[in-house]
């Protein structure tokens, strides 16, 4: 009988009082897509984090393909065969694919008969798994769904037989999305094993062939992906059925609130990454803006949010606000009704290192209420940071703990917990769900319906098309810092957006991956000019 690739036999590990993985067992067949989900906090990251070395299990064996494994870092992950494709990319902006690739697999220095022999090697895989990308291209200039695929490559190069991708799929297009499929089927088909954790069911349907239910640190199912169903998966991770449709009336739509008109930013390389916005978002309407990260949209938020200058007019409420200078923060936005939930949660929403409650009051610590005398009242600051974190079900509740110690999923709660609370006239909302399980996303999206229905203005950034779609009241898609078209989400469909969301306006005669491929390219080649 072949031995499984992968077996973890009674894996723990706590972290002070959190018991983060408990006594978990599992078994991966090589030459398989293994799914892992479960809901936020779960344990799904720690127990990768132990498979890769990062942490040190308390107890428990790892088997690699049969053999027992001592994994004390990541050199030896390496070395037993296993590679990872992070959730934030780890590689050198200002370096090559190549470069890149090479880096720390090579002994001594870049020399130019290992470069001349990894270009080879590279050539092979690209083609070999259908990665097509540039071996001479600065990793700053490609889009991110290429920068995933330099990832890959990384692993691929370093003779990777086990591939683990954490979530891969949130910043990419639904065409780039297929793609990636196809790349993880040919790996399959070559006898490597994969290890893909998602939030998405769709995803685990389509792709996988054996998924596995964490929930409060166990591992509580198994299951043939064949002989199950998403509804079915929803309710083993949630532990009750869960709507997997966002529930809501027709929009009452009232004045405009917030109106842009031709808005423009540089970025600090020269790049133009606004050109020309005009928008308007009316009281009581969810508008939706599509696109691919590094489009633009974290842009347009940040020059909203007051966290970036730009040129072109802003108005809020009918009255013109200051897009330069000393009135363009994030503290005059928030008295202006302007609440923001940045795109980046762990570099622009929290501060790591601070507390939860600290991080919720974080940006509105001056209001009145909080005052005491010259002093803060810090007793009320930490019984509403309570209460809110038990509203959005942030685990564990405690707010005393680090913003760094919860998982990505709790992290993102808790952003939102401090902005949707504020109940500001204009909520500007990047990428709200990513990360976060599907049982805590029904409750997110009815929030942002319910502040819809309260008459607020929302602009919604997602590069979730099922989120655009089921959420918004009209649909803007941008692509290279421009607005392609608006659609009224009744009158469009996925394939139309996501044609939009990589810029091709036209349905193509050719292949849908060609055209959006070609497409990516020439818009690197555009920035890569620009770029000083
Ligand atoms: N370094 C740490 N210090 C303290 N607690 C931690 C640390 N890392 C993780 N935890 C806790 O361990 C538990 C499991 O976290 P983990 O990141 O593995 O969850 P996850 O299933 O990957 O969640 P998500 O879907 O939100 O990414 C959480 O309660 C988290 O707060």
């Amino acid at each position: 009988m072949t031995a499984p690739a992968i077996e973890l036999q009674g894996i723990s590990k706590a972290f002070g009082p959190v018991q983060a993985n408990k006594d978990i067992s599992i078994r991966v067949m090589p030459g398989t897509i293994h799914g892992i989900i479960g809901e936020n906090g779960a344990g799904k990251s720690t127990l990768m984090s132990i498979l890769y070395g990062f942490y040190k299990a308390d107890a428990g064996e790892i088997f690699i393909n049969g053999q027992r494994t001592e994994i004390s870092d990541s050199q030896a992950a390496i070395s037993a065969g296993i590679g990872m494709v992070f959730q934030h990319f780890k590689l050198v902006q200002n370096f090559t694919v190549l470069e890149n690739v090479i880096l720390g697999a090579e002994d001594g220095p870049m020399l130019n008969a290992s470069l001349a022999r990894a270009r080879g090697v590279l050539r092979q895989l690209s083609e070999e798994y259908e990665l097509s990308v540039d071996p001479d291209q600065l990793i700053e200039n490609l889009s991110v769904g290429h920068q995933q695929r330099v990832e890959i490559l990384k692993a691929l190069y370093r003779q990777a037989d086990i591939l683990i991708l954490d979530e891969p799929t949130g910043v990419l297009t639904p065409a780039e999305a297929d793609h990636l499929f196809r790349i993880l089927d040919n790996l399959r088909a070559e006898g490597k094993t994969i290890i893909l954790i998602t939030h998405k069911l769709r995803e685990i349907m389509e792709i996988t062939d054996t998924v596995s239910v964490m929930r409060r640190g166990q591992m509580t199912a198994t299951v043939k992906t064949r002989e199950t169903s998403p509804e079915e998966l929803a309710e083993l991770m949630v532990g009750r059925k869960v709507l997997l449709r966002v529930d809501k009336a027709p929009a009452e739509i009232g004045a405009p609130v917030l109106q842009v008109e031709g808005l423009r930013h540089v970025d600090s390389h020269g790049v133009e990454r606004l050109k020309g916005v005009s928008l308007e978002v009316r009281a009581g309407e969810i508008l939706g803006i599509a696109g691919v990260a590094g489009n633009g949209q974290s842009e347009l938020l940040e020059v909203l949010g007051g966290y970036a200058d730009a040129t072109g007019r802003v108005l809020v409420n009918g009255s013109e606000i200051d897009l330069t200078g000393a009135k363009s923060d994030g503290q005059s936005r928030r008295a202006r009704g302007i609440a923001h939930v940045p795109e980046d949660r762990q570099t622009e929403g929290l501060i790591m290192a601070y507390t939860a409650w600290e991080n919720i009051v974080f940006g509105y610590h001056r209001d009145p209420r909080y005052q005491s005398g010259m002093l803060m009242n810090n007793a009320l600051i930490r019984e509403e940071a309570q209460d809110k974190m038990t509203r959005y079900d942030v685990r564990p509740p405690n707010p005393q703990l680090a913003a760094r110690n919860f998982s990505g999923g709790n992290q993102q709660k808790i952003v939102l917990a401090r902005e949707i609370e504020r109940d500001p006239d204009i909520l500007l909302i990047g990428q709200p769900t990513r990360g976060v399980d599907i049982g805590a996303i029904e409750f997110i999206h009815q929030e942002i319906v319910r502040l819809r229905d309260k008459g607020k203005a929302i602009l919604l950034v997602s590069v979730e098309l099922d989120e655009i779609l089921s959420l918004s009241d009209r649909i803007a898609v941008m692509f290279d810092g421009q607005i392609m078209g608006e659609r009224l989400p009744a009158e469009t469909d996925q394939t139309e957006l996501g044609l939009l969301m990589a810029g091709v306006t036209e349905r193509p005669d050719k292949p849908l991956i060609e055209a959006v491929d070609a497409s990516l390219h020439e818009k690197e080649a555009r920035e890569a000019e620009q770029h000083d």
